[in-house]
């Protein structure tokens, strides 16, 4: 399969298509090799929030909670609380490391530590995409916003740093995993929320769009507010990459913006891999250690922008 796509501008690191674009058209060749699993570690189907496991019932009270809970006035307050980024300082690799403790309370297809996912994620790519560097750095951070769930960063419960997003301040599209659990949510009968546009104009773009918060909005203020030069593919894949509704379901395109369409095809290609890598099969840490560390060294002069993270 090929689809027709804009490259990403060059961020520091490089940029080389040639292997996967396909004559001058800029066609990304999507399925590069990567076997995408029929069923997760648990002999299941990928994100079926129905499938009888010993998981079920604890992820449905998660989505219960965040659903409940991410309202337009709390996605305020945590964007300007977070939005300071006066947490800590940390270098990647100690996030990473960080994320050794947490198990994602919302993930039917995974109970591994959070470290094992990042690394899972990044070296699919990296397989079938050798050269993209920044393909690799975006799959290594793109869940590092779950620190968020250390005391380090504010201990902030699971409903509030994980699990599927999605837009507020407007009506709660039914694609959303467990949708009957918004019906507690206050916003579910306000009228100024509650139709389809909601307080957004048709077309406004995903940039104006009030998220619900967690590890991806987080992430993506920590690389917008210190000037990283990550291209906006990247800031997208990490921004939106739990925006199921819109990827996988097709929802909430109304709001989209052509930039948002444009980036979207990347967030598809990312997505293959961040759900599918995920496996029992653990990755030797110590092993890949060396290369993404060069790897973050290659990029010191973006990362040195990026809030919380240092360069040892
Ligand atoms: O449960 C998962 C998990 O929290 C991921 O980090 C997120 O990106 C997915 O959207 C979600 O389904
Ligand atoms: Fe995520
Ligand atoms: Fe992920």
């Amino acid at each position: 399969m090929t689809i027709a796509i804009e490259q990403p501008q060059h961020i520091g690191i490089e940029v080389d298509d040639k292997s996967k674009v396909s004559g001058d058209t800029n066609e990304l060749v999507l399925d590069g090799g990567f076997l995408m699993p029929e069923t997760n570690s648990f002999g299941q189907t990928f994100r079926d929030y129905d499938a009888e496991s010993e998981r079920k019932k604890s992820v449905e009270e998660f989505y219960r909670m965040n659903h409940i809970n991410q309202s337009y006035d709390f996605v305020k307050t945590m964007r300007e609380k977070y939005g300071k980024l006066n947490r800590v300082e940390m270098s990647i690799w100690e996030c990473c490391e960080l994320l050794n403790e947490f198990v994602d309370e919302s993930d039917p297809d995974l109970d591994e530590p959070q470290i094992e996912h990042l690394l899972q994620t990044a070296e699919a790519i990296r397989r079938d995409y050798p050269d993209q560097d920044w393909l690799h750095l975006t799959g290594l951070i793109h869940d590092l916003g779950k620190v968020l769930l250390h005391e380090k960063f504010g201990g902030l419960p699971q409903w509030a740093v994980v699990g599927d997003t999605f837009p507020v301040g407007c009506a709660y599209d039914e694609s959303n995993v467990h949708f009957k659990y918004f019906k507690e949510n206050p916003d579910y009968n306000n009228p100024n929320y509650n139709t389809k546009n909601g307080i957004y104009p048709e077309g406004c773009g995903l940039n104006n769009v009030m998220m619900s918060w967690g590890h991806d909005d987080y992430m993506y203020l920590v690389a917008k507010e210190n000037k990283s030069t990550l291209p906006s593919a990247a800031l997208f894949i990490i921004r939106y990459h739990s925006f199921y509704p819109l990827h996988k379901c097709g929802a909430y395109t109304h709001l989209m913006n052509d930039e948002d369409k444009e980036n979207l095809k990347w967030l598809h290609v990312f997505n293959k891999y961040d759900l599918y890598s995920k496996s029992k099969v653990r990755i030797d840490v110590e092993k890949v250690k060396p290369y993404y560390l060069s790897l973050i060294e290659k990029v010191k002069i973006i990362i040195a922008h990026l809030g919380f993270f240092h360069i040892n």
